[in-house]
């Protein structure tokens, strides 16, 4: 039977839970070999779980090399695949939330970039496919066509944990501005993005697209790299960051393994959502972002 002093108790826990969380952003290295890639991800979650983290969440692509000719080979059906698998129970024997980065999906005869988000209990919470494909030309710098391959995703995808709301989008995505503010209509006070920018945008536009899309959302904002590898394909960028929804930068890794563990003030979107109070001051009769896919 629960007494009055442990109804007492556990009010005052949950009071404590809705004021903020840890997270652990990992910055993973990523090579060729899927086995070691997985297990390299299944140790960085138990050891951010040391460090007190109640969310971890891994880089775009962190099961395979990045680049189209990887995506059939590495791909996996989520969710019975070895990695998500893999994912399921590292987040239950951790006892913690995971946002497994991306891998390339298999369904049917298609292929997807897609985030599987995985609770405390190792249950599938949300499966993220990205929806704008990363499909870019800058002569003698860079061309990718991810839509070579793979397909694009058409839901909008958000998911509760320890009572926040947390909003998915996957690297090309944070340039879609639209996207990050249906789901901050939809409630969310945290966006994360896996993510591999690379060393023509990533220096440009990898930290000034988070601090946007933090500041003009009044959210927090994670953005997950995997690190650097000079000899690969796609250099990625690396430069996992998290943004607090001032637009600060709370935390930043080089271009090295790493991971930033950070505690997450919830009462800190509270506080800009009411002292900068755009959220009302929308001009709604004159235009607006609608969601026509939930
Ligand atoms: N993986 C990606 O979507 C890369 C996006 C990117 O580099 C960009 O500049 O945008």
């Amino acid at each position: 039977m629960h007494s009055v002093c442990d109804a007492v108790m556990s009010t005052k826990e949950e009071a404590k839970r809705r004021e903020g969380f840890k997270i652990a952003l990992v910055q993973l290295s990523v090579g060729p070999d899927k086995a070691k890639n997985v297990a390299a991800a299944v140790s960085e979650i138990h050891k951010a779980k040391e460090k007190g983290a109640h969310v971890v969440a891994l880089p775009e692509c962190f099961n395979s090399p990045y680049g189209t000719k990887y995506f059939n080979e590495y791909a996996e059906e989520v969710p019975s695949g070895a990695t998500s698998r893999a994912l399921s129970r590292a987040a239950a024997e951790a006892g913690v939330c995971v946002v497994g980065g991306t891998v390339p999906e298999r369904c049917g005869d298609k292929l997807y970039n897609t985030c599987t988000v995985w609770d405390d209990s190792g249950k599938l919470l949300a499966q993220y496919r990205k929806m704008h494909l990363f499909d870019i030309d800058i002569p003698n710098k860079i061309t990718f066509k991810e839509s070579e391959v793979l397909s694009a995703g058409d839901h909008v995808s958000t998911f509760d944990y320890r009572g926040v709301r947390f909003g998915i989008g996957i690297c090309y995505d944070i340039r879609f501005p639209e996207l990050a503010h249906l789901m901050a209509q939809q409630g969310c006070s945290m966006l994360l993005y896996p993510g591999a920018f690379n060393m023509t945008t990533g220096p440009k536009h990898w930290e000034l697209l988070g601090r946007a899309r933090a500041n003009d959302c009044q959210l927090w904002v994670g953005l997950v790299s995997p690190a650097r590898d000079t000899d690969a394909g796609y250099v990625a960028w690396g430069h996992t960051t998290l943004i607090d929804p001032w637009g600060q930068v709370k935390g930043q890794l080089d271009e090295k393994p790493g991971v930033i563990v950070e505690d997450i003030d919830l009462k800190v979107v509270e506080e800009v959502r009411s002292q900068i109070p755009i959220r009302i001051q929308r001009r709604t009769d004159v235009y607006d972002t609608v969601s026509k896919n939930k």
